[in-house]
C-alpha cells in the first residue's frame, strides 16, 4: 500500500517502524505506548493484553494494543526476558506546537544484553552483551583465533578474550553466559549456539577489522590499542568494535563512560570446559538451579556487587600465585584482627554501586539511586579505618582504591530528601533550603493555600452566603462553590463555570490570576528541580572514574570478607599453593555434601603428584566415589580463587585445566545420546589433558555394552597413564582396571570402604589404599527398595555366573594378566561344540563319520 494512503500519523509510524523491523515499537501517544499491526498481535499474545483496532488507515482497521506508559516497565521486562527487543519511541514536541503529528523519535532500544534499569536486572547475576567472531575461511587455530568481547553496560565492564578453538570459545561463552550474543551471520557455530536465546546475527561487515579498530581508537581517544594490551588481538578487536557499535545504537548514547577495555588471557586462569563447569556445580547445579552448588555454600557476601564478583571468581579460578597468596594473606590478617563481623556489618548497607554508577553515566539514575549511592559512600571512611588496622599488602592497595567523597556526600545529603519518591517527574526530590530559586517557586505554589482561605472568608462575609466555599479541580481549576439554594444571591461579577446537582460553581478574575501564577510556579518548580538533579548527575559524572574504582574495590573487599566468614564458620584452612603439578590433601571434605549431611562427613586424603599421578578408584555404588572425586576438584578451585579450603591440610599445585567426565545425561537438544556425550567428553580429555591438568573420570564406558565399555575404560585409563601423565582420579566399576597399577609406574589403587553385615551394607565413606574387594551391587539394590523376589533371583543369577566363570587368570585387553578382584563376569567358558571339534581327528575319520558329527551338532 502506498504510504500516502495512510493518515499522516500512520505515515510517521510506518517510517519509524521501517528502521526497526525486528524490534517491538512502543509508539508514545499521550499517556500510552501503542503498538500496531504485527507488533500489536505479538504483544497481545506475549503480554496477555487486549488486541483492539484503531480507526482505519488505507481503508483497513489497524490492529492495535496499548500499554499505559507508567506501567510499561513490567511489560518491557517480560518481552525482553522472552528474548525480544523493544524500541521506545517518545514524543519529542508538545502536542499542538507543530503542524501535523507530534514529532517522535526512538530514544532507546531495550535488548536483553543492554539492560540497565534496576527493574529488569537479576541482582546477583552479570548481564552481559557478548560478541564472538572468527575468520570462517580457516579452521580456528592459534593463527586464526576466535575472538570474544563482552560488555556489562550496567557496570561498564568491557573485556575481550582470544582462544584457539571453537571448543575453547564455547567454554568461555558458557562461563560468560551472555544475555545477548552477537554472531557473524556467516559463521557456523553448530547446534550448541543455534538455539541460544538472545542470539542475534549481524552481517559480516559489522566485524570488519579496520572499521572496528578505528571505532575503538576513536572511542577511547587513543592512537592504537597497545595501552589496553589488545592491539595485536585482531579477532577480539573485531568483536569489541561490533559490540560497541551495537551498544551505542541501542542506547542512543556514545557511552563515554566506557573508558577501559581489558583482555582476559586464557593462560592466567584454570581452563574449565563446558562439561566440567557443569559437572562440578560451581554456581549452577546439574538441574539448572542455584541450590546445592559451591556458590550456595560459599556465598556470604553482603552486597550484590560482591555476589556477582564471587560468581565471576568461581568461574575463572586464577593461576597467578601472587594474587592468590595476597588474598589468603588478607584472610589471615582479617581473621587475626577479629574484625570479620565488623567489616561485614559495614558492608551490609552498601548498595549496588556498580549498577547505580552505570545509570548515572547513562543519566537514567533515579532519585533513590542517588540516596542509596550517598548512603553507601558514607560507609567508606569506616571501611578504610578498618582496612588500616589489617596492615597487609592487599588491604593497603584496597585502601588506596577506596576514594574519599566527603564533599560529594555532603552535597548529596544537602540536596536530596531522605526518602525521595521513585521518580523525579512529580517533584519532591530536592530538599527545601538547598536552592533559593526552588524554595521561592515552591512557596509561591504553596502560598495558594493561604490565599484560598483568605478569599473564601472575605467572599463569604461580603456576600453573606453561608454555603460559599473555594475549591479546586484539575479540569476547571479554582472555583467558588455556592449551594443551589443560595445561588440566586451571588454578585454579578461571578462568572458561572459549572452546574452540579446541588451546587453552582463560579470563577472570579482574582482567582483566575492566582491560578495561572500557582500553576506556572508549580511547573517552574518542577523544571528547576529537574535542573538541579541534572547538575547533581553532572557532579557525579565528574567523579565517575574514582567512583567506579571504589565500587570495584568494595566488591572485592566483600568477597574477601565472605571468604574469611566462611573459613571461620566452616573451619576451613589456608591451602599451600605451589607452582608444581600436585594435589596433596589431608582430611578433605566436600563442602556441599557436608552442608547437607545430618551426620558427620568422613574426611579423606589424596596425594597426586609427578611420582604417583593416577589412582583407580573402586568401591560400591553409593560408596562415595563421586563425592570424593569432586571434593578434590572443588578444593583445588577454592584454593585458586584465594579462599580457604575444607581440609585439614592442602597443598595445591598449579593446574592449566581441570577436566571432569562424570554422570551421564542425554544432550537431547544437541541430538547426542548419553554414550555419545560420554565419548565426546572422553575424547576431549584424552586429546587435551597435559601433565599440569587435573582429570576426574567417573565410570567411563558405562553407557555401552560391558565388553565395549571395559575396553574403552581400559584404553582411556592406559592412555592417561602413559601419554597424558595428568593428575588423575579414575573411578570405575570395572575391577579389571585395578591391575593397571601393576603395569604402570605411578598408577595406584584406592577404594571406598564398605562392610557387610547380615546381608546389609554399611558405607564407611572412607578412602583406603588398594582395590575394592566386592561390588555390593545387590545390597545397594536392596537398599533402594528393589522387590525381594527380584533380589533373590539376582543373587541366584550371580551364583550361576560365578560358578560358570573360569577361575584361572584370563588375558587382559592389553595382554596383561587379569586377576579379577571379584568373580570374573567377563570371561567366557568355551562352547561344548568347540570342545568337541577340537577333539576330532579328521585324518582318522571317514566322510560318513564327519557328516554324522555335523548332523549331530546341527540337531543340538
Ligand atoms: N565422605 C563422606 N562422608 C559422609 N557421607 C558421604 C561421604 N561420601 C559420600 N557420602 C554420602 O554417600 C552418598 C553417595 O555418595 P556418591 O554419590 O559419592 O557415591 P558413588 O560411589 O559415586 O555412587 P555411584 O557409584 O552409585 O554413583 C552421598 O550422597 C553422601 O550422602
Amino acid at each position: 500500500m502506498a504510504s500516502n494512503e495512510h493518515t499522516p500519523m500512520m505515515q510517521q509510524y510506518l517510517g519509524i517502524k521501517a528502521q526497526h523491523p525486528h524490534d517491538l515499537l512502543f509508539y508514545r501517544m499521550g499517556d500510552f505506548y501503542e503498538l500496531f499491526y504485527d507488533d500489536a498481535r505479538h504483544a497481545a499474545q506475549m503480554l496477555d493484553i487486549t488486541l483492539t483496532a484503531r480507526g482505519q488507515s488505507g481503508g483497513k482497521p489497524i490492529p492495535m494494543a496499548g500499554i499505559p506508559y507508567h506501567a510499561a516497565e513490567n511489560y518491557i521486562a517480560k518481552i525482553v526476558r522472552l528474548g525480544r527487543t523493544v524500541a521506545i519511541c517518545e514524543q519529542m514536541s508538545e502536542p499542538g506546537l507543530t503542524k501535523g503529528p507530534v514529532q517522535r523519535e526512538v530514544v532507546r532500544v531495550i535488548t536483553p544484553g543492554t539492560l540497565t534499569d534496576e527493574a529488569f536486572l537479576a541482582e546477583g547475576l552479570d548481564n552481559l552483551l557478548v560478541a564472538a567472531w572468527y575468520n570462517t575461511r580457516h579452521r580456528p587455530s592459534t593463527d586464526n583465533p576466535v575472538g570474544i568481547a563482552y560488555l556489562d553496560i550496567s557496570t561498564s565492564r568491557f573485556g575481550v578474550i582470544e582462544v584457539d578453538s571453537l571448543g575453547g570459545a564455547l567454554a568461555e561463552l558458557q562461563r560468560l553466559r551472555p544475555a545477548e550474543l552477537l554472531l557473524d551471520e556467516e559463521a557456523d557455530w553448530g547446534d550448541e549456539l543455534n538455539q541460544y536465546v538472545g542470539r542475534r546475527t549481524l552481517p559480516p561487515w559489522h566485524f570488519e577489522h579496520q572499521t572496528c579498530r578505528t571505532l575503538l581508537q576513536e572511542h577511547f581517544k587513543v592512537k592504537n590499542l597497545q595501552g589496553f594490551g589488545i592491539d595485536h588481538m585482531s579477532a577480539a578487536i573485531n568483536c569489541a568494535g561490533a559490540l560497541l557499535e551495537y551498544a551505542r545504537n541501542t542506547q542512543r548514547s556514545d557511552l563515554q563512560h566506557l573508558q577501559h577495555i581489558s583482555a582476559d588471557i586464557p593462560n592466567d586462569a584454570i581452563v574449565l570446559d563446558a562439561a566440567s563447569r557443569r559437572n562440578l556445580e560451581l554456581d549452577i547445579n546439574l538441574q539448572g538451579g542455584e541450590d546445592f552448588t559451591l556458590n550456595w555454600v560459599l556465598n556470604q557476601t553482603r552486597t550484590t556487587m560482591g555476589k556477582r564478583l564471587l560468581r565471576r571468581w568461581l568461574n575463572r579460578p586464577l593461576r597467578d600465585l601472587s594474587t592468590l597468596v595476597a588474598r589468603l594473606d588478607f584472610n589471615d590478617a582479617l581473621r587475626q584482627s577479629l574484625k570479620t563481623d565488623e567489616l561485614g556489618q559495614l558492608l551490609s548497607p552498601i548498595g549496588d554501586l556498580e549498577r547505580i554508577l552505570g545509570r548515572v553515566a547513562l543519566r537514567s539514575a533515579r532519585p533513590r539511586d542517588l540516596t542509596r549511592l550517598n548512603d553507601s559512600l558514607q560507609q567508606i571512611p569506616d571501611v578504610k579505618r578498618l582496612l588500616t588496622s589489617l596492615d597487609n599488602e592487599l588491604s593497603t592497595s584496597l585502601y588506596t582504591a577506596l576514594h574519599d567523597f566527603e564533599a560529594l556526600t555532603q552535597e548529596l545529603s544537602r540536596a536530596l530528601e531522605d526518602n525521595p519518591p521513585m521518580v523525579l517527574r512529580d517533584g519532591g526530590v530536592i530538599r527545601d533550603g538547598y536552592d533559593a530559586d526552588l524554595d521561592e517557586l515552591r512557596q509561591l505554589s504553596q502560598g495558594a493555600g493561604d490565599l484560598l482561605t483568605r478569599v473564601e472568608t472575605r467572599e463569604r462575609e461580603a456576600t453573606g452566603l453561608s454555603t460559599l466555599k473555594v475549591g479546586y479541580n484539575r479540569v476547571h481549576g479554582f472555583y467558588i462553590e455556592v449551594s443551589k439554594a443560595q445561588s440566586e444571591g451571588v454578585p454579578a461579577h461571578y462568572i458561572r463555570r459549572q452546574t452540579l446537582k446541588n451546587a453552582e460553581r463560579y470563577i472570579i478574575d482574582e482567582l483566575k490570576e492566582y491560578e495561572d501564577r500557582v500553576l506556572s510556579s508549580k511547573s517552574r518548580a518542577l523544571a528547576r528541580e529537574k535542573q538541579l538533579y541534572e547538575a547533581l548527575l553532572d557532579q557525579l559524572n565528574e567523579h565517575l572514574h574514582s567512583l567506579q574504582s571504589t565500587a570495584k574495590a568494595l566488591a572485592e573487599i566483600d568477597v574477601l570478607c565472605c571468604f574469611t566468614t566462611q573459613a571461620e564458620q566452616l573451619q576451613w584452612t589456608r591451602p599451600v599453593l605451589t607452582p608444581n603439578a600436585e594435589l596433596i590433601i589431608e582430611s578433605g571434605r566436600h563442602p556441599v555434601v557436608e552442608a547437607l549431611l545430618d551426620q558427620p562427613f568422613v574426611p579423606n586424603d589424596v596425594s597426586l603428584n609427578k611420582q604417583c599421578p593416577m589412582y583407580i578408584v573402586t568401591g560400591p555404588n553409593m560408596g562415595g566415589k563421586s563425592t570424593y572425586m569432586r571434593q578434590n576438584a572443588l578444593i583445588a578451585i577454592l584454593a585458586h580463587i584465594g579462599s580457604f579450603v575444607p581440609a585439614k591440610k592442602a597443598i595445591v599445585g598449579d593446574f592449566d585445566r581441570i577436566f571432569t567426565r562424570m554422570g551421564s545425561s542425554d544432550d537431547i537438544a544437541g541430538g547426542r545420546s548419553t554414550f555419545m556425550v560420554e565419548m565426546t567428553e572422553t575424547a576431549n580429555i584424552l586429546n587435551n589433558a597435559t601433565e599440569r591438568s587435573l582429570v576426574l573420570m567417573d565410570e567411563v564406558g558405562r553407557g555401552t555394552s560391558t565388553f565395549d565399555g571395559l575396553s574403552i575404560a581400559w584404553s582411556a585409563a592406559e592412555h592417561l597413564a602413559e601419554h597424558n601423565r595428568s593428575l588423575c582420579l579414575f573411578a570405575t566399576h570395572y575391577f579389571e582396571l585395578t591391575v593397571l597399577a601393576e603395569h604402570y609406574q605411578g598408577v595406584g589403587n584406592l577404594h571406598l570402604k564398605a562392610a557387610e553385615h547380615d546381608e546389609h551394607i554399611i558405607f564407611m565413606h572412607q578412602v583406603l589404599d588398594g582395590p575394592a574387594s566386592q561390588s555390593y551391587g545387590i545390597q545397594v539394590a536392596r537398599l533402594a527398595g528393589v522387590p525381594p523376589s527380584v533380589l533373590a533371583s539376582a543373587r541366584q543369577k550371580l551364583h550361576e555366573l560365578e560358578d560358570s566363570a573360569v577361575k584361572k587368570p584370563t588375558r587382559g585387553l592389553q595382554g596383561a594378566v587379569l586377576e579379577p578382584a571379584q568373580p570374573d563376569l567377563f570371561s567366557i567358558q568355551e562352547h561344548p561344540a568347540m570342545v568337541s571339534l577340537r577333539q576330532l581327528e579328521p585324518d582318522n575319520m571317514t566322510p560318513r563319520q564327519a557328516l554324522e558329527w555335523l548332523y549331530d551338532w546341527h540337531k543340538k
